[in-house]
């Protein structure tokens, strides 16, 4: 087994009073793609969130996460991307009234020279619309610069939340494909809702229930098992087989 670049260890996350995550423990594989998956509101943004020292201020982390030698529970955000962490959120966050070009310079890190070759080279979109206001993008080009700020820069790990949400079905193949290039070069750990982008992406799968890891191992084992998917993710059989 190769070292995990990721290793959660007992986190913990409560957020006004609420126990949010109850010491959810969990590794990410040091290449591909492994899975968060869990029902709506079982704490998937949250990890992201704890693990990239975005939980709010009236929020209480508690565990320990390793990126190989750096532990990044309460490190702030900004030292944490500078050390290699890449975050795409769910919203994408990107500057509506900058240009695409603006949003990508925003990102650029000091001391490290920024990949504009790499990132044209996987979205030609954002070189020919260079000069476009971000905020007059399709929701899929708006989410193929999220994920393209994030790749200007050398990342040892990705986390990306719900990067299909609210597209049309053939975008979310298009940012599929595009997520398929990115892990051969980055490790992603994914939160994602669509099943069919989960069985073409994932190898590994973190499942939470409850609070806490209901479930790891394979992903393509656990889709194979309809009847666990269901249990566990309360979905359809047709959305499993997709
Ligand atoms: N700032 C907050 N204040 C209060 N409750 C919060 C806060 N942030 C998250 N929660 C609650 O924590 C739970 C987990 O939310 P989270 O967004 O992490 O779930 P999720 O698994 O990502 O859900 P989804 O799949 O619906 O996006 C939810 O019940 C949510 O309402």
């Amino acid at each position: 087994m190769m070292e995990p670049i990721l290793t959660v260890e007992e986190l913990s996350v409560r957020i006004a009073g609420l126990h949010i995550l109850q010491g959810v423990s969990f590794t990410v594989a040091p290449t591909g793609v492994t899975v968060l998956l869990g029902r709506n509101g079982v704490g998937k943004t949250t990890t992201l969130r704890a693990l990239v020292g975005l939980t709010p201020r009236n929020g209480e982390v508690r565990g320990t996460a390793q990126m190989g030698n750096r532990a990044l529970l309460g490190q702030p955000t900004h030292r944490l991307v500078r050390s290699g962490l890449g975050y795409v959120p769910e919203d994408r966050c990107v500057f509506a009234g900058l240009t695409v070009a603006e949003n990508l310079r925003l990102a650029e890190r000091r001391g490290s020279t920024p990949a504009y070759d790499r990132v044209f080279a996987l979205f030609p979109e954002l070189d020919r619309r260079s000069r476009q206001r971000a905020g007059s993008l399709s929701g899929g080009q708006q989410q193929m610069l999220a994920i393209g700020r994030v790749l200007i820069n050398d990342n040892r790990l990705l986390l990306v939340d719900e990067p299909t949400k609210g597209l049309a079905p053939k975008v979310v193949t298009e940012v599929a494909e595009v997520l398929e290039r990115v892990a051969e070069s980055v490790p992603v750990l994914l939160v994602e809702q669509n099943l069919a982008v989960v069985r073409r992406l994932a190898h590994d799968a973190v499942v939470l229930a409850a609070g806490q890891v209901a479930w790891t191992g394979n992903a393509q084992e656990l889709l194979a098992e309809t009847e666990l998917t269901r249990s566990l993710l309360g979905v359809g059989s047709a959305e499993v087989h997709h």
